[in-house]
């Protein structure tokens, strides 16, 4: 700069055109042409020291009027006229501009400036030489100090001219600093200049070597560094150039500074502006075009027409009615309007596709109905159930006679695995109709029957509408399972939208929610199952028609097991009865030990469980028989499947052996199936469940008395466990009780105080085991929920049984509600109460009298086989409760 040393009088000028270098401004610049190329070789590359050249602004000036033209029309001979004198040092510039042209046509004349800059150069490096012998030179320069030129010749291959300089000396300048006015000025820049880098470094704009300056060196010094950094225009560089005054230097770069600053800001305003503006709409429009034009360029586009093409054309051949197909085309419009990637796509798809695979045309042929093959098939498929088979024939007859009459909807109710799905299933194949179940068990949203609105995320159709598309027909058999299991909660009543579906007025235009187009559900026909009457709501009861199918006999349950369960058993497992053979009494021990069932379900079960265990005998046997020629097999295969050899049928095996190839068949033909005896039961099945002696074993001490309760899975035994300890008299209960159950046992308790003395029960130690020590009630099987008034009577004789210290009759069960004052009143569920103490080995039976009439339903055999006592008052049951007849002195008698 020149505070640091002396301009030499003349300097090496190199053009500059349309650019202004400034003190203190660093720039790159590669020299080609053979006058810069000469000029640096000469004048830098050459001297040892590093030497200083002129660098002159040059305007390009094809309209200015030139008031003197160089002679010389090679720019590189220089000017050969001067006109203007050295400006005094800080003075104005007034200077008219050096011109001449700088190219070889009249047009390329150009105005040299009468101020430059000094340059020193802070790098050189030489490029390669060309095979023609040129060479290139890229030099970094730094600016130092302004000067004037005085005058300028050509000499050689460039100009030289006379300088003056013009920047202050370091003298200078500290005795100009002293001026307040300068100071003022330079701190006004400096908070200009400090915005500036502000906002520069708002938009992340590298600022760092500029933000040190700003805060090291003096504010003239940056004020050329500033404008010579930031973008601006050649005329206001150039006014830079011409501010030698330190004054007017800083308000020049004062106001470029700011000037530059406010565009900025505009232009921050501005482009957030816009980006408002550009909704986000707008966006994705943009973004979903450049995404289509990819998808183009890669040939992908098509793929989707294609599906949409093969989407309307499912449509229209799935025959909706008129209003659906308008419907459909409307949407269909919607969804070629949008992008595969657009959030409605899929689920507008989703939704279309539906429409297209809903029957609203197919309906499954229905075949002339012949009632006597409908029976026999019926009567193939189940044993027993006659009343249940009648009814079905009737209403298949009725079907017949008027295939579109509305006949009520069945409703099988009856415990678990006693045949309603599997009837439903016969009603359908004797109609040639398919066959579709709906499990309704735990249902609690209304949506669940009627469908999301499509306006929900993850929306899905009902499960009819489902059910209806799974099946692919209009007119099929529709089960609702488990219809007692629906539940209301804040989610809607899917019973009450149940009743829409099974109302025949309603179901022909049943409208799902999320289908949004009506259906029509009058041609399916409708059959519900149920294991208990109680949780139907009565709109819904009333709209079907209950057939009770109550539990099984040991007998029937042994048909059913020999008819139907063991040969499908056989038959799903690959086996036949030449492989295994179960014969009745084995099948009557797994009734009677295995299962405690009303249905037949468990039953199947562990015969499903035998057939395995055959099964893999049997692979192994056959395995067996097809070793090789010549090679033996280990005889210890079957006999070492313990019980099996005890049978002796494993012997014929041993003879298979060594049998060749095609005489294996033969073989085998000869070999007895496996049989199934009680060692293998126990070794498949395990030690039995159930023994018979379970009830003896219970009632040995006082206080238990067994009790016949209705459960959804039909009856059941129940015992009821009452025991006295030291406190203060109450009550506790446990074993899951429900409220009704907790109030019996109160009533119970209650009864058996008032009624001590009466009862010979009010000597001296049992008075005080009844008032003064706490009693507690104990159901077992505690994980099951129990309730229902049915335990009274067994309550009240447990407690009679602990406070008498008298054990009740192993043999007897009893059922009935009881009264504060002892009247046993009637209750529900008596035939499967009666079935189920069947089934445990119970042979009396204590009911209220009033249950007189729910005999009829009992099957004489299992009556004949049992003695039904009827009780009237709660004395009546405890006086055949005990052995030899009630202990105590009762008021009234059987
Ligand atoms: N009377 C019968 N004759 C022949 N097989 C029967 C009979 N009763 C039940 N079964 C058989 O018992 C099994 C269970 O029956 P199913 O599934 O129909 O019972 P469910 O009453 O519908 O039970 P859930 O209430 O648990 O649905 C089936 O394999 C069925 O064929």
């Amino acid at each position: 700069m020149a505070d640091t040393g002396e301009l030499p009088a003349r300097l090496a000028i190199m053009p500059f055109r349309n650019r202004v270098l400034l003190p203190g401004a660093i720039v790159r610049i590669r020299c080609t042409s053979p006058t810069s190329v000469r000029l640096v070789e000469q004048e830098l590359w050459q001297k040892e020291e590093k030497g200083l050249i002129g660098i002159l602004p040059v305007r390009d000036s094809q309209a200015a009027d030139a008031p003197i033209r160089s002679s010389s029309s090679d720019p590189s001979q220089g000017p050969s006229t001067i006109l203007g004198e050295r400006d005094a040092k800080g003075g104005a510039t007034s200077l008219p501009d050096y011109q001449q042209p700088l190219g070889k046509q009249p047009q390329d004349i150009i105005q040299w400036h009468p101020r430059g800059v000094a340059a020193r150069a802070l790098h050189l490096s030489r490029g390669m030489e060309k095979p023609s012998g040129r060479v290139t030179y890229t030099v970094v320069l730094e600016g130092w100090c302004r000067f004037s030129v005085l005058d300028m010749n050509a000499r050689g291959p460039y100009n030289i001219a006379r300088v003056a300089q013009l920047d202050m000396t370091k003298a200078e300048i500290e005795l100009a600093e002293r001026d307040s006015e300068v100071q003022t000025l330079g701190r006004q820049f400096k908070i200009a200049a400090g915005e500036l880098i502000t906002t520069l470094e708002q938009k992340q704009k590298t600022v760092g070597r500029t933000k040190t300056l700003l805060e090291t060196a003096p504010a003239h010094r940056l004020a050329d560094i500033f404008v010579a950094n930031f973008e601006g225009s050649f005329d206001e560089r150039l006014a830079m150039l011409d501010a030698v005054d330190l004054k007017r230097r800083l308000s020049k770069a004062t106001e470029i500074v700011t000037r530059h600053l406010q565009t900025l800001k505009v232009v921050e305003k501005i482009s957030q502006k816009v980006e408002g503006q550009l909704s986000k709409s707008q966006k994705e429009y943009l973004l979903r075009q450049q995404m289509k034009a990819i998808k183009e360029e890669l040939g992908d586009n098509d793929e989707d027409e294609d599906d949409i093409v093969a989407l309307e054309k499912k449509m229209q051949s799935a025959g909706m009615p008129a209003n659906v197909w308008k419907h459909a085309q409307r949407e269909l419009r919607r969804l070629r309007k949008m992008q595969p990637q657009q959030p409605g796509y899929g689920s507008s798809r989703t939704y279309l596709e539906l429409l297209a695979d809903l029957p609203w045309q197919i309906s499954s042929e229905e075949r002339e109905l012949d009632l006597a093959a409908a029976k026999e098939s019926l009567d193939s498929e189940h044993y027993g159930l006659g009343k249940v088979k009648k009814r079905i024939i009737e209403y298949l007859a009725v079907r017949k006679l008027k295939p579109d009459a509305r006949g009520p909807v069945l409703c099988f109710v009856g415990p678990p695995g006693v045949g309603k799905t599997s009837l439903a299933s016969s009603i359908s194949s004797a109609l040639g109709r398919r066959f579709i179940r709906i499990s309704l068990g735990g249902v609690k949203d209304e949506a669940d029957i009627r469908g999301h609105r499509r306006t929900y995320i993850g929306s899905m159709p009902g499960r009819l509408v489902e059910g209806i598309k799974r099946v692919g027909v209009n007119n099929p058999v529709m089960l609702l399972d488990e219809i007692d299991k629906t539940g209301t909660d804040v989610r809607g009543d899917p019973a009450s939208a149940l009743l829409e579906v099974l109302d025949p007025e309603q179901n022909k235009t049943f409208n799902d929610h999320y289908l949004n187009v009506p259906f029509d559900l009058s041609k399916v026909v409708f059959v519900a199952t149920a294991n208990r009457v109680q949780p139907i709501s009565p709109p819904l009861l009333d709209r079907m028609e209950v057939i009770e199918l109550p539990g099984y006999t040991s007998e029937e349950k042994l048909r059913i097991a020999m008819r139907h369960l063991i040969p499908r058993v056989l038959d799903q497992h690959g086996l036949t009865s030449q492989h295994l053979e179960i014969q009745e009494p084995m099948v009557e021990l797994i009734i009677q030990r295995y299962t405690r069932e009303a249905g037949v379900r468990n039953l199947e079960r562990h015969l499903a469980a035998l057939a395995r265990a055959a099964a893999v005998k049997v692979a192994e046997r056959e395995q067996a028989f097809q070793l090789p020629p010549g090679v033996q097999p280990e005889p210890s295969s079957l006999l070492e499947g313990g019980n099996l050899s005890e049978n002796g049928d494993v012997e014929m095996e041993v003879e298979a052996m060594g049998v060749h190839g095609r005489d294996v068949a033969t073989a085998m033909a000869g070999i007895q199936p496996f049989l199934v005896d009680e060692t293998m039961l126990e070794t498949v099945l395990g030690p039995p469940k159930f023994d018979g002696n379970e009830a003896a074993e219970r009632v040995s001490t006082p206080g238990v008395a067994v009790g016949l309760v209705w459960t959804a899975v039909g009856g059941e035994v129940q015992f009821v466990e009452a025991t006295a300890m030291v406190g203060k008299g109450d009550l506790h209960l446990t074993g899951q009780l429900g409220d009704v159950i907790k109030e019996s046992a109160q009533i119970a308790l209650t009864w058996v105080r008032a009624r001590a003395a009466e009862l010979k029960l009010a000597n001296a130690e049992q008075t005080n085991l009844m008032e003064c020590r706490d009693i507690h009630i104990h159901f077992p099987a505690g994980a099951v929920p129990k309730d229902g008034p049915s335990a009274g009577v067994t309550l009240v004789t447990a407690l009679v049984s602990l406070f008498g210290k008298r054990c009740v009759r192993a043999d007897t069960a009893m059922t009935g509600e009881m009264t504060l004052r002892g009247l046993v009143l009637p209750v529900g569920g008596i035939k499967d109460k009666i079935l189920a103490a069947h089934r445990c080995g119970i042979k009396r039976v204590i009911l209220p009298e009033r249950n007189m009439k729910d005999l009829q339903e009992v099957p004489a055999a299992i009556l004949a086989n049992m003695e039904i006592l009827l009780a009237k008052r709660m004395e009546d049951v405890l006086h055949e409760a005990f052995e030899g007849g009630c202990p105590w002195r009762l008021q009234a008698r059987l």
